[in-house]
């Protein structure tokens, strides 16, 4: 077995370890990048990319049908599987060979090939080729998907997010399993496809939403247009010959009914790759889940004599917050900090942003309502304010009308505190929010800012009111405000 030293080694060269390695190589050259599967990452192969791009898709059939109500008939849409799949390919290969052409100023010395495991805490086994000692190691191994045992009944029929993008034409159809974000974003799609889907989930939960109302008004919403019991009664899933058989009850008359589907798709949650890596010889505190302890603004793992460690988490592997943005933070605190072991440092965080690409699109700025009642403590320092997309004037000139938003503040400094968002594009807003709170500004210094006319963002203004109002600040809204435009 060859032996090797390196300062820092770091497991997995997606998008957290490809920013840990920029972030450590800018002290160091003794940096081994360890990768066990494809290079390319997950976002841009499997994840955020080619799921965007079968959204595109779904989204221009579905305009094409939507024209009606603009007086245009469009006489026929056909969907080809083939092409739609082609361009999906086509595109994300792009993404990936960007992802490559950047891990080509890499030098090949620095790039290990394998599956890496922990014998001790300072020495790593890549496939029982090479023995590895490092100072600082870098856990950056991403997650994956999981999925409950009733689901194994579907066979070879049982498929994840990874096997969509790599089918060469839609399949007739699809049962999605957990309306999570993964399960709404492509159950959503594949439906807009032609795709005959039924989503099935459990408890009631919806993408991400913590509100009840949003969950409601989101169950309402998408069940107008596709087949979705966030609280599904699954009796039973039997592969057949080319299929599966799923018996279950259905929502609204409590039927039970048997369907015949091609694929069963789970999107249950992913756990986090740390269970292959032998992680109970790293010498780090573990919790309940056997993912090591750390501290999210250094990203250093804690010790089992809880002492902070030469190893950090980052990315998905540590199962905090497991969006891209947030991967290639920590992997560039982790990057910098496995360099500087002698003088760790904090790094900075962004406020939590998450958007889901839905129609209506689901996102959560900030603390949702559920996570400010416990941290204040119920005492009642939380002002809400609300504002429906029913009659918002951009939204309706655009045929969008469907959403609500939820905007939370605190009592008394006024300050903007988070927000759940269900709505048509708002992506946009989110991040108009996530920036205002990143400068922690009052509802009064937003209500301040320019708005055009006519614009969704006008429908936020209202919203906002409502929350100023609320927080004993501005006055009631009574009636819509025509002194700023008409629909606002
Ligand atoms: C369908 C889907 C859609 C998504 N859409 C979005 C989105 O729109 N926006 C967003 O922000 N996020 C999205 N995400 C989440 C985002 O893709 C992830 O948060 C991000 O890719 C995580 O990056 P990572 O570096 O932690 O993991 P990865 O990119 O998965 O990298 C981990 C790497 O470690 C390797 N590895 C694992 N174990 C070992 C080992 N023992 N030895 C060596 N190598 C190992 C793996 O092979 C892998 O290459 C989506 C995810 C999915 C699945
Ligand atoms: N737009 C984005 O940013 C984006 C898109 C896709 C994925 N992601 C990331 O990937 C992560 C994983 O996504 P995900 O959708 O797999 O997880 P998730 O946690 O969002 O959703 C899992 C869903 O499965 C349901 N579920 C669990 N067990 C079930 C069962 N036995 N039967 C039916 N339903 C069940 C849960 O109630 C939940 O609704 C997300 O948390 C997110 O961070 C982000």
């Amino acid at each position: 077995m060859q032996q090797r030293h390196a300062k820092i080694a770091i497991i997995g060269a997606g998008s957290a370890g490809l920013s840990a390695w920029h972030a450590a190589r800018k002290h160091t050259d003794e940096v081994v990048l360890i990768e066990a599967g494809t290079y390319g990452t997950t976002c841009a192969r499997v994840g955020c990319m080619p799921s965007k791009l079968l959204i595109a898709a779904a989204n221009a059939a579905h305009n094409a049908r939507k024209a009606e109500m603009f007086g245009i008939t469009v006489k026929q849409v056909v969907i080809k599987g083939e092409a739609v799949m082609a361009r999906v390919k086509h595109e994300r290969d792009r993404f990936v060979s960007n992802v490559m052409k950047s891990m080509k100023t890499i030098p090949e010395s620095n790039l290990l090939r394998g599956h890496a495991r922990f014998i001790d805490p300072h020495t790593l086994v890549i496939d029982e080729h090479t023995r590895l000692t490092a100072e600082a190691i870098i856990i950056a191994t991403g997650s994956r998907p999981t999925w409950p045992k009733l689901l194994e009944g579907a066979g070879n029929r049982l498929i994840i997010n990874d096997d969509v993008f790599n089918w060469e034409t839609l399949p007739a159809s699809v049962a999605v399993i957990g309306p999570g974000v993964i399960g709404m974003e492509l159950g959503q799609a594949l439906s807009r496809l032609g795709v005959k889907t039924r989503t099935f989930g459990v408890g009631g939960a919806i993408g991400p939403f913590q509100s009840e109302k949003l969950r409601q008004l989101a169950d309402e919403t998408f069940n107008r247009e596709l087949y979705l019991d966030a609280d599904a009664n699954l009796d039973k899933i039997e592969q057949t010959d080319n299929a599966v058989a799923i018996t279950f009850f259905e929502r609204d008359r409590g039927q039970k009914l048997t369907e015949t589907f091609e694929y069963v798709l789970a999107a249950t949650g992913r756990r986090p790759n740390v269970d292959q890596l032998a992680i109970e010889q790293a010498g780090l505190k573990l919790n309940k889940h056997g993912v090591p302890e750390f501290n999210r603004f250094t990203l250093q793992c804690l010790s089992t004599q809880n002492t902070p460690s030469h190893i950090f988490i980052a990315g998905d592997a540590n199962q905090s917050v497991p969006l891209l943005h947030e991967a290639i933070t920590e992997g560039k605190i982790a990057g910098r900090n496995a360099a500087h072991l002698d003088d760790v440092q904090v790094g900075q965080r962004n406020v939590p942003l998450a958007i889901v690409f839905t129609e209506p699109q689901m996102a959560i700025v900030g603390e949702s309502r559920t996570t400010l009642d416990t941290r204040y403590g119920g005492c009642g320092c939380i002002a809400e304010g609300g504002v429906s997309f029913a009659d918002q004037g951009r939204a309706l000139v655009m045929g969008e009308n469907k959403g609500y938003f939820e905007l939370y503040a605190e009592h008394g400094s006024g300050q903007f505190l988070g927000a759940e968002l269900f709505g048509p594009q708002v992506e946009h807003i989110a991040h108009l929010l996530a920036w205002a709170l990143e400068q922690k500004l009052t509802v009064s210094q937003m209500l301040a800012m320019p708005f055009y006319h006519p614009v969704l963002e006008e429908g936020l203004r209202s919203g906002l009111r409502d929350l100023q109002a609320n927080l004993q600040q501005g006055p009631a809204i009574t009636e819509h405000c025509m002194e700023c435009g008409p629909g606002d």
